[in-house]
């Protein structure tokens, strides 16, 4: 499937893109004049792993994520997310969308570790894949993407809520974000790391990512990387209203100055994107790496409650 990005599809997306995706129209059977997903706002379109919300009136979408039971982000899960995204941006009814969890407790577990162990270079090279795809089209995504992080927010999680414009975070302690690769023995690509950078900082990045760190609400409120904590009740009303701020901005002007922030640091990885699979490739089909990776999935598997 052709991509602004450029990315080449999973075998079957390819074939079928949109078989990816299960259509839960409600109440109407024909797309809004003007635009294919709004309408009334009634009309719901998705997938099984991504719900989409929309709300023509006010031009924004909720899309949320559920793969339960911790919305690890599996070949299919990204692939229905990029979709999804998509099909939202292509519709010009849509100026914004709000990235949260339909499941209990997460916001997203990352990526799925079972894709990562015992695969072949086959399969780690059309995840990877995948894995750049999401993350170009969230990072250079024109419209005003916010996260309502509903959940704790690991790795791939904080990956995607860092390419938001902007992050609501839920105030429990129980739900930490942050980037813990070296935890699982692996390390984060470059990419991100310069993300991790460009929203904290140098210092506090050569910190927080060397030693793992998963930071609670507080801290991750004061570090900087979310812009609000709100009580777990309010995270989407305050999503909403942030969403409102974004949009008061005249497009064009806050779409240029979008792309005046982000694109060297999408550049550096569309750069490279084959050399960059090819490393991780290579990374990830050690026999320590296999091993370490196996030994925190059995660990997260024994670790209940
Ligand atoms: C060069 C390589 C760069 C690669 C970059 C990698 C970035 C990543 O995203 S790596 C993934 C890192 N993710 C994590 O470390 C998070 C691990 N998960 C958790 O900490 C917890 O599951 C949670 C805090 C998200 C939720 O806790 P909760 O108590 O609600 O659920 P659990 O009982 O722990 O999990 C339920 C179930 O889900 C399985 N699982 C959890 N996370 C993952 C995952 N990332 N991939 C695959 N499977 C996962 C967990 O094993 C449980 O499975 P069982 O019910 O079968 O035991």
């Amino acid at each position: 499937m052709a991509l602004a990005s450029g990315v080449r599809f999973p075998a079957r997306a390819l074939l079928r893109p949109w078989s990816l995706l299960r259509d839960t129209t409600l109440g109407r059977s024909e797309p809004a004049a003007g635009g294919g997903g709004g309408g009334d706002g009634a009309r719901l379109f998705g997938s099984q792993r991504v719900l989409v919300e929309p709300d023509a009136a006010s031009g924004v979408a909720v899309m949320k994520f559920r793969n339960p039971p911790v919305n690890s982000l599996s070949l299919e899960l990204l692939t229905e997310l990029v979709i999804s995204l998509e099909k939202v941006e292509n519709d010009k009814t849509f100026r914004g969308v709000i990235l949260t969890s339909a499941c209990p407790r997460v916001f997203s577990a990352g990526l799925d570790l079972t894709e990562l162990c015992g695969r072949n270079p086959a399969h780690y090279t059309e995840y990877w894949k995948a894995v750049q795809e999401l993350w170009l089209r969230t990072y250079l995504s024109s419209l005003v993407l916010v996260a309502a992080i509903n959940g704790a927010c690991p790795a791939g999680g904080c990956i995607i809520a860092l390419a938001c414009d902007c992050r609501v975070l839920a105030d429990n302690p129980k739900y930490h974000i942050g980037l813990n690769e070296t935890l699982l023995g692996i390390t984060t690509p470059f990419w991100l790391k310069d993300t991790y950078v460009n929203t904290i900082g140098h210092r506090a990045s050569e910190q927080a990512l060397q030693l793992g760190s998963l930071f609670p609400p507080s801290e991750a409120l004061q570090v900087g990387l979310v812009d609000q904590v709100v009580p777990e009740d309010q995270v989407l009303s305050t999503a909403l209203s942030e969403m409102a701020r974004w949009l008061a901005v005249p497009d064009h002007a806050r779409q240029l100055t979008k792309t005046m922030m982000r694109k060297a640091t999408a550049d550096r990885l569309l750069r490279q994107r084959d050399a960059d699979i090819q490393n991780f490739v290579s990374f990830i089909c050690r026999d320590s790496i296999q091993k370490s990776l196996q030994v925190y999935l059995e660990k997260l598997r024994q670790r209940k409650g």
